[in-house]
């Protein structure tokens, strides 16, 4: 990527702060009561659930440690991706993204209908994954995604499905300790899972000439239920605070993993949790590596309050929509610049 194309340049009012805030950053939580499961005293473990219920509630966001991720798998999917974004483009798309595959390489997706300074490579958990044929709310057609594996480096297929397990693992775990956190049976979330549409995103933002134009990631919001991202030490990633409105920097914490609530888990709560907005900044001299989790349920979901926590006072805020559609008409987005705004789970809510 050389100058920047106008087709990165963002709004003025989205433009990023060259000199950031750090402040009052999102919570940091220990996993470790959960890691040693025989000997966890009741008292330790609901003070986890009271930490994890805080933080989904003021932040939406938030970094664990002692996660039992293992560093080393960590550190392999980094070297990995180090590995195979350093190839030249033309290498690189032989593993490209098109319209049969969802999964593999590009480096044209657009946030906001603005073009991210990054370049991605895709894989889902689930080989194939079952999901919709297209975003058309009566097509009840569906499809197998597979994924597209590059030659090079050889390893970044089983690495990529080992590290992806670990994921699924923690992922149950946070899940556990969210439901547990609304008043809910610690496996009350487990089901929307079993057939999962979960994808993991290696993210490689480059240099970028003019950091101050344009966005690694557009401010956006995650659609699926939860997020848990990895990266690196050069930091970019910034969250719109909810108590004041203002975009705080996450600072990187060693082997830490950020957690963030995504849309579905804020329908699912009926609003007592929040999806916030993020981005990602880029900088002129470093590149950055993420690595994204997203967690998804089935494609036949269908996204709603959950009774449990819907009453006559609190009635349901959203109308139900089903999960498959809304993803499909998400990635149509990643293509192209459309010129409407993409799908929001506002446009399901309830007039009050
Ligand atoms: O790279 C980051 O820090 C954030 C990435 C992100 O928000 C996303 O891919 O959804
Ligand atoms: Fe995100």
């Amino acid at each position: 990527m050389g100058e920047v194309d106008p087709a990165f340049i963002q709004e003025p009012e989205h433009r990023p702060r060259i000199s950031y805030i750090e402040g009052k950053g999102v919570p940091l939580i220990d996993l470790s009561p959960i890691l040693s499961s025989s000997n966890v005293s009741a008292i330790e473990f609901e003070g986890l659930v009271k930490q994890v219920g805080d933080a989904c509630k003021e932040w939406g966001f938030f970094q664990v440690i002692n996660h039992g991720v293992p560093l080393e798998m960590r550190e392999k999917i980094d070297g990995a991706s180090r590995k195979f974004f350093a190839q030249s483009l033309e290498e690189k798309r032989k593993v490209r993204r098109n319209e049969k595959e969802v999964s593999g390489y590009y480096d044209t997706e657009h946030t906001k209908n603005v073009r991210d300074w990054k370049e991605v490579f895709d894989f889902t958990i689930e080989e194939p994954t079952i999901a919709s044929a297209s975003h058309e709310p009566d097509d009840t057609e569906l499809t197998e995604w597979n994924n597209q594996w590059p030659e090079y480096p050889p390893d970044l297929r089983e690495i990529c499905q080992e590290y992806g397990q670990e994921m699924v693992k923690l992922a149950y775990k946070l899940m556990e300790l969210i439901a547990r956190s609304l008043g809910l049976p610690a496996d009350r979330f487990h089901g929307f899972f079993k057939d999962q549409t979960s994808f993991i995103r290696l993210n490689h933002y480059p240099p970028c000439p003019n950091p101050e134009l344009a966005l690694g990631v557009g401010r956006h919001k995650d659609g699926g239920a939860l997020t848990i991202l990895a990266e690196d030490d050069v930091g970019g990633l910034e969250v719109k605070r909810k108590t004041d409105g203002e975009w705080v920097r996450v600072k990187p914490t060693p082997d830490a993993y950020i957690i963030n609530v995504g849309d579905i888990i804020q329908v699912w709560s009926n609003d007592r949790y929040e999806s916030l907005e993020h981005r990602a900044m880029v900088n002129s001299e470093k590149e950055r590596f993420s690595f994204p989790f997203f967690f998804n349920p089935a494609h036949y979901t269908l996204i709603k309050p959950l009774e449990e926590l819907t009453n006559e006072q609190n009635p349901a805020k959203y109308r139900a929509y089903n999960w498959g559609k809304f993803m499909n008409n998400r990635k149509r987005s990643d293509f192209q610049k459309l010129n409407v705004e993409n799908l929001q789970i506002y446009h399901f809510k309830i007039s009050e």
